[in-house]
């Protein structure tokens, strides 16, 4: 509007999507708006009835319009103009009678005007709707049968809030519970593609790591190897015969040149004789690539099989060629017989040393178990740094949220998401029936090692989700530590622990070390199970042979496990072993995860309980100094300095009270020794261009962050030690939306209805009121995502009033509403300032802390420039008034046009010589007269008389400098 205002030459004012009116400012302003409004800044001994009878006798029909804190105002219709000037004189020469301290005229804003158009706009429609609704025999009714008229809603809401029983003890505590697992049970099935691939992406590992160790088998023996001459890089088969038409010769050089290698036949020589020259022309050659050869003797017909004896295989594959040429010669080229060579089983040795290497099931299945969970266990921290940052927690602890529901219940879900993770990981572990992993036990055991892991994982995200900012960078990199910290570690201990590296001592070292972190402590426990499982089966198996053996000598049987003890006594005498136990069990893993999980418990609470702060306050003994410049000289700033400082005002009667209370960020001081006393029935505004300290003051009074010097109270209760007391007197509106995406209007207004102590069946009907209060009806069952700016603005304004509190904080409440939605806001803030609360907030809007607050200060560099009601401020800081004369048009008579603006020139600085031209376009020129000591009544007696006599007059506007003005008087002053 402001923009408008000052930009727009002409300016339209759009409603329902058709065009409502259109003109220049000053004739929008002239014909829709309502007039002059004349405020008057009280005194203490001000009778309001007095003043009005004064201005009656006037002008008959005057009403009081607004009767705040120290201002009354009075509405000043442009049509009585012409007793202005009698009327205000009266009211200059009866000032002191009646306790007026000082008053001004400011004429009508243009959002008032839009509010006027768009209001009709919006009244016919509404009374559409009712009609509508009646027609439709619906009427517009609650449930419970009433029909609501729009204008007692607000009231309405109130009155339901007052009536309301709030809940306390046992039952409130039931309420948060409540709350929490709404919360987090609608923001898990909301983001279900979350969830989904967290429960994929194990099971997907868990496949691929079975998958991968079946096809490498790393759980059994070796496999067979078939001989053939494939195996061998570019082969050269020698041949020599005596007799060139021996069948069994032509069929073995028909068998190689079939297969496309080659070969040399070096027919009727001497096999001896060629392989010697061979040899010394090329000795490497032959020995890398002469694998196999024969000779055939006719005679006899015998066949010498040559082998060369480097290569691996050689025997049998020369045998094999050999006895192939007489089996087709004889049989025919169908047949042929395939040589293999199948390996020995292991020896137990070679088993139990492949076991400590790790090439079993076992090992992968931790190994990838353990990458997974890293993935896995990320997710947890998302919720975390977006609630945190995005002030939603803060806001829920504002709202009485308790840290022990808040923790217990996100605990106890997240272990529920967890659970059914593993339940996932436990059915596919199941399904593919790996040995040591496959009955109930066994699943049961590994079931229990991942609940272990959770409860020290979880505790872990939670802290972490305090480091960072970003809810993705948090998630990566809480993902790379734990692979990190976890897999890789679990990776370096198993290459330690190899005996032949001489370093055990080491990787035991690392072990103990690495258990704190629970990723490791999971993979070390999958691995330590398996390998006791299969260390078990090995010796069980030696113990077979013992058993046969036995059987066969006939020896007396001396116990089953003797024998498995004698071979391998470290592994096989304790064979009944503990799986949970602390030297080879998991005992140790187990115990580790539940000590961490406590601790990181215990951390968590002491840090949201502020304990460290606490310690730390108590090891360096002090606290930021204080200031050394007061930052300001304004009289009535250094009066409530000196009132509060004196101890004249006390926290006794005034809702809130601030002694000096100063906000250092490292070095930066954001907020320098403010002294402040609001009492009930008052509406107090902050003022201050960015970075001023508005917001941190808000901070320190909601507990968002700590006072760092002087000390402050809500309702007799400090800021600093009893901050949990203060949250249940005060209602916060963050400067930026602290919403929850995936809740909808509705879930989000009944959560904070439930922390508030509000029972379930009210809360809902509580949310539908305050949506309709705030306009936002609409959009209730809406997920708080597909919000626009403004609705979530109206959504966190009307959240700030859930539960009746007497202090309510506004951080720039209608950023981003439209005027109407503003208007309806400011019209409940008002009915709750004038129901005995006390409202403090924060805006740049000019209009809007003339329209609310009782008294504000414009805040510099973190310190107050001026404080007091806005008459108050306007009078002591004006520079001026601004004089607006609208020309009657001229018949496109240039000349007579020039001698017009001549006349008016002429009337203005005879009469205000120190007028300064501002503008003149189309009809309208605009002076601005700095000279203050001039009487309101002297210089509307100027105008009229000006306007009778000259006729070119057609219209005029006279008003006093902005609050605006004001404010820039003093922002100049803000450090870069
Ligand atoms: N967490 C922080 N760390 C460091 N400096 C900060 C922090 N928060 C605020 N500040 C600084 O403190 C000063 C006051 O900031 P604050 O947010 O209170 O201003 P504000 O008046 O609320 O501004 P705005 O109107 O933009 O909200 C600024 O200089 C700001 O940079």
């Amino acid at each position: 509007m402001d923009e408008a205002d000052l930009l727009g030459d002409r300016i339209a004012i759009m409603a329902g999507g058709s065009l409502q009116c259109c003109g220049s400012s000053f004739f929008l302003k002239k014909k829709y708006g309502a007039g002059y409004h004349l405020v008057i800044a009280k005194s203490q001994r001000c009778d309001v009835g007095k003043v009005t009878s004064l201005l009656r006798h006037h002008i008959p029909s005057i009403e009081v319009e607004n009767n705040v804190g120290s201002e009354l105002t009075y509405i000043l219709s442009e049509e009585q103009s012409a007793v202005f000037q009698e009327m205000l004189s009266d009211l200059e020469d009866n000032s002191l009678k009646l306790g007026i301290d000082s008053y001004g005229i400011s004429l009508t804003t243009m959002e008032e005007v839009f509010m006027k158009v768009g209001a009709d706009h919006g009244q016919e429609e509404e009374n559409d709707h009712i009609e509508m609704l009646n027609r439709n025999g619906d009427a517009y009714k609650e449930k419970n049968g009433h029909i609501v008229d729009s204008n007692s809603r607000s009231s309405e809401t109130k009155l339901n809030m007052q009536e309301n029983d709030f809940l306390t003890g046992w039952p409130l505590w039931r309420n948060h519970v409540l709350a929490m697992f709404m919360k987090k049970v609608l923001s898990t099935v909301r983001s279900w593609i979350l969830f989904l691939i967290q429960n994929i992406i194990p099971v997907a590992f868990l496949i691929i790591a079975i998958i991968v160790a079946r096809q490498m088998n790393a759980s059994n023996d070796l496999p067979d190897l078939d001989i053939t001459l494939d195996s061998y890089d570019n082969p050269i088969t020698v041949m020599t015969t005596d007799n060139v038409n021996n069948n069994i010769f032509n069929q073995y050089r028909e068998m190689l040149q079939t297969e496309y290698r080659e070969s040399i036949d070096w027919g009727i020589t001497s096999m001896h004789y060629n392989m010697l020259n061979a040899t010394v022309e090329n000795t490497a050659r032959v020995r890398m690539r002469y694998i196999i050869g024969a000779t055939f003797s006719g005679k006899n017909d015998t066949i010498t099989a040559w082998f060369n004896n480097e290569p691996y295989h050689s025997p049998p594959l020369t045998l094999q060629y050999a006895i192939n040429s007489i089996v087709k010669s004889k049989l025919g080229l169908d047949y042929s017989i395939s040589f293999s060579n199948f390996p020995l089983p292991f020896t137990i040795d070679t088993q139990f040393a492949r076991l400590a290497q790790g090439s079993n099931m076992g090992f992968q299945l931790a190994f990838n178990i353990a990458f997974s969970m890293s993935f896995v266990s990320s997710f947890y921290v998302l919720f975390y740094v977006r609630e945190r940052v995005n002030k939603s927690k803060h806001l829920q602890f504002v709202s009485g949220a308790k840290v022990s529901s808040f923790w217990l219940i996100a605990f106890v879900w997240d272990y529920m998401t967890f659970i059914f993770t593993s339940l996932c990981l436990i059915i596919t572990l199941a399904c593919f029936q790996e040995d040591g992993f496959k009955t109930g036990i066994e699943l049961g055991r590994m079931l229990a090692i991942l609940m272990f892991f959770g409860f020290s994982m979880l505790p872990m995200m939670y802290i972490s989700s305090f480091f960072f900012t970003i809810p993705s960078s948090g998630y990566t990199r809480m993902t790379l530590l734990s692979i990190f910290l976890g897999v890789a570690a679990f990776m370096v201990v198993q290459v330690l622990s190899v005996e032949d590296l001489d370093l055990t001592h080491v990787a035991n070292g690392l072990h103990w070390g690495f258990l704190i972190i629970p990723h490791y402590a999971l993979a070390t426990a999958i691995h330590t199970v398996s390998l006791i499982f299969s260390t078990q089966s090995l010796c069980d198996a030696v113990n077979e042979v013992g058993d046969s053996i036995l059987n066969i000598t006939g020896l007396p049987d001396t116990g089953i496990a003797d024998y498995a003890c004698i071979i391998q006594p470290e592994r096989c005498c304790d064979i009944e072993q503990d799986y949970f136990s602390w030297t080879n069990g998991i005992g140790r893993n187990v115990v580790f995860m539940l000590v961490v999980g406590i601790v990181l418990f215990v951390i968590l609470l002491s840090h949201e309980y502020r304990v460290f702060d606490i310690i730390i306050y108590c090891f360096k003994r002090q606290i930021a100094s204080k200031p050394s410049q007061e930052g300001t000289k304004d009289s009535d700033v250094m009066e409530e300095k000196r009132r509060i400082r004196s101890g004249e005002i006390s926290f006794k009667d005034h809702c809130v009270l601030l002694k000096d209370v100063t906000r250092y960020y490292g070095k930066t001081l954001a907020v320098n020794q403010l002294c402040l006393g609001i009492k009930e029935y008052e509406c107090f505004g902050l003022l201050g261009i960015n970075g001023a300290g508005k917001t941190s003051t808000f901070k320190m009074m909601t507990g968002d962050v700590k006072i760092s010097y002087g000390d402050g109270w809500i309702n007799g209760m400090n800021l600093k030690t009893e901050m949990k007391k203060v949250h249940k007197h005060i209602g916060y509106c963050p400067q930026f939306d602290a919403l929850l995406d995936d809740l909808t209007g509705k879930e989000t207004l009944v959560m904070y209805c439930l922390l508030r102590g509000i029972r379930l069946k009210d809360s809902w009907h509580i949310a539908e009121q305050l949506s309709r209060d705030f306009d936002f009806h609409r959009h209730l069952n809406k997920q708080v995502k597909n919000y626009s700016g403004g609705s979530k603005r109206k959504l966190s304004a009307a959240l700030a009033l859930i539960g009746d509190p007497p202090i309510i904080f506004l951080d720039e409440p209608t950023t981003g509403m439209d005027p109407a939605t503003k208007r309806n806001l400011w019209d409940t803030l008002c009915k709750i300032r004038d129901s005995g609360k006390c409202l403090i907030l924060t805006s740049h809007s000019m209009e809007e802390c003339e329209a609310l607050c009782t008294r504000l200060a414009i805040m510099v560099n973190g310190t107050f420039k001026c404080l007091g009601s806005t008459q108050h401020l306007k009078n002591k800081f004006s520079e001026g008034y601004m004089l607006t004369i609208k020309v009657r048009k001229a018949n496109t008579d240039t000349h007579e046009t020039a001698t017009n603006i001549e006349a008016i020139e002429h009337l203005v600085k005879s009469n205000f010589p120190s007028a300064i031209p501002k503008e003149s376009h189309q009809e309208l020129v605009t002076y601005f007269i700095p000279d203050v000591t001039l009487p309101w009544s002297k210089m509307f007696g100027i105008m009229e008389d000006g306007k009778k006599s000259i006729s070119v007059i057609e219209d005029y506007s006279l008003g006093q400098s902005s609050l605006e003005q004001v404010f820039l008087l003093f922002t100049k002053q803000q450090r870069e």
